[in-house]
């Protein structure tokens, strides 16, 4: 990992990757422009907490039941409003609403789906904590007049780009479109994003671990043996100690762990047999695996690569396991062997 000092903004980044590597078409690039500029917007009204109006609970609910807070209703409104008339999509899916979202007729339509997580780390919005937004694209079948949602139901090997923003003490945009990761500061006087870390890579070995362990009386045997042994640190099995870290904003803790290694883990659990997990395949999991893979890392729903499985449905719920290589191959073997 390289610290830039030049000031290279998002557009040149893109632009130099469609020279350089032909991965970001003009398309491609006004799509991710659109959705920076949606991030932007919704780091100010984060920003403005109290003052503005954003916090607490809006008094609804999601799909998976959760009460929504403002903020969820805002981010949402502010993404599909910024990409409705970008003309770069065929229509958008997100956590927070039950169906897809087509674009509307008066406005221009293009190749690309977009699915999201307006914003990650609910539970952090009062409390001033980090939190984020996580994206993912993907192609639009060909001719495709109006998408349908299985047209959504791609693997995650066939996302062309994906990324996440962190609010938090900085504004910060992570991007991949499939060669290496990337990192852009917000320059909050100058209003743009600044290329601030180049090819980040995600240390193989680790001694940090992130699981809610108030959970742990619910873990199936492979988690419980892998956890045990971290827990029994230098007298155990690894002979060394290891490091809880547990922000609860999947996107605060993806960052660190692409900063500094480290592996994340929400594993499926006994308490509802028929949910593999409280994180989603197509808003978190996939974008999420496409970033931490581009980084040099690994991610897995215990025993299989996250971006090999076959979705069902746009919300269904998956088990994580993803960050410094070398753990998330300990314990996807753990799984492997059960
Ligand atoms: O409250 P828990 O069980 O610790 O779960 C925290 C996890 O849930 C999430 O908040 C789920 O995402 P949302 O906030 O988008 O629903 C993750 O960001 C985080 O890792
Ligand atoms: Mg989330
Ligand atoms: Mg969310």
């Amino acid at each position: 990992m390289t610290t830039n000092t030049k000031r290279i903004s998002l557009t040149q980044f893109l632009v130099e990757e469609q020279r350089l590597h032909n991965t970001v078409s003009a398309e491609l690039r006004l799509l991710i422009e659109v959705v920076a500029r949606a991030c932007k917007t919704i780091s100010h009204a984060v920003g403005k907490g109290a003052l503005g109006e954003v916090m607490g609970s809006a008094g609804s609910e999601n799909v998976q039941g959760e009460v929504q807070k403002k903020l969820d209703v805002i981010s949402n409104e502010i993404l599909l409003e910024a990409n409705e008339w970008g003309g770069h999509l065929a229509a958008m899916a997100s956590e927070e609403m039950e169906t897809i979202h087509l674009i509307p007729n008066r406005y221009p339509k293009g190749e690309y789906l977009m699915l999201f997580d307006p914003l990650d780390g609910s539970s952090n919005i009062d409390v001033n904590v980090s939190i984020g937004t996580i994206f993912s694209v993907l192609k639009a079948p060909e001719g495709m007049a109006s998408p349908t949602e299985q047209d959504f139901l791609q693997p995650g090997t066939h996302q062309v780009a994906a990324g996440y923003a962190v609010y938090g003490p900085q504004t910060v945009l992570v991007l991949t479109t499939g060669n290496g990761v990337n990192c852009f500061t917000l320059d909050r006087e100058m209003g743009s994003w600044v290329l601030t870390q180049q090819n980040i890579q995600i240390p193989a070995d680790t001694r940090e671990y992130a699981i809610n362990a108030s959970n742990a009386r619910h873990w199936y045997e492979p988690v419980q043996r892998y956890i045990g042994e971290l827990l029994e640190g230098k007298a155990g099995p690894r002979g060394v100690d290891f490091n809880t870290r547990w922000i609860a904003s999947m996107v605060a803790d993806v960052h660190r762990i692409l900063n500094r290694g480290g592996i994340f883990m929400y594993p499926a659990d006994a308490r509802e047999p028929d949910k593999p997990g409280k994180l989603r395949l197509m808003y978190e999991a996939n974008p999420m695996a496409f970033i931490v893979e581009q980084a040099g890392g690994a991610a897995t729903n215990g025993p299989q690569r996250i971006m090999e499985i076959q979705p069902t449905a746009l919300h269904q719920r998956v088990a994580v396991f993803l960050g410094s290589k070398n753990e998330v191959e300990r314990v996807t073997g753990y799984h492997q062997e059960a």
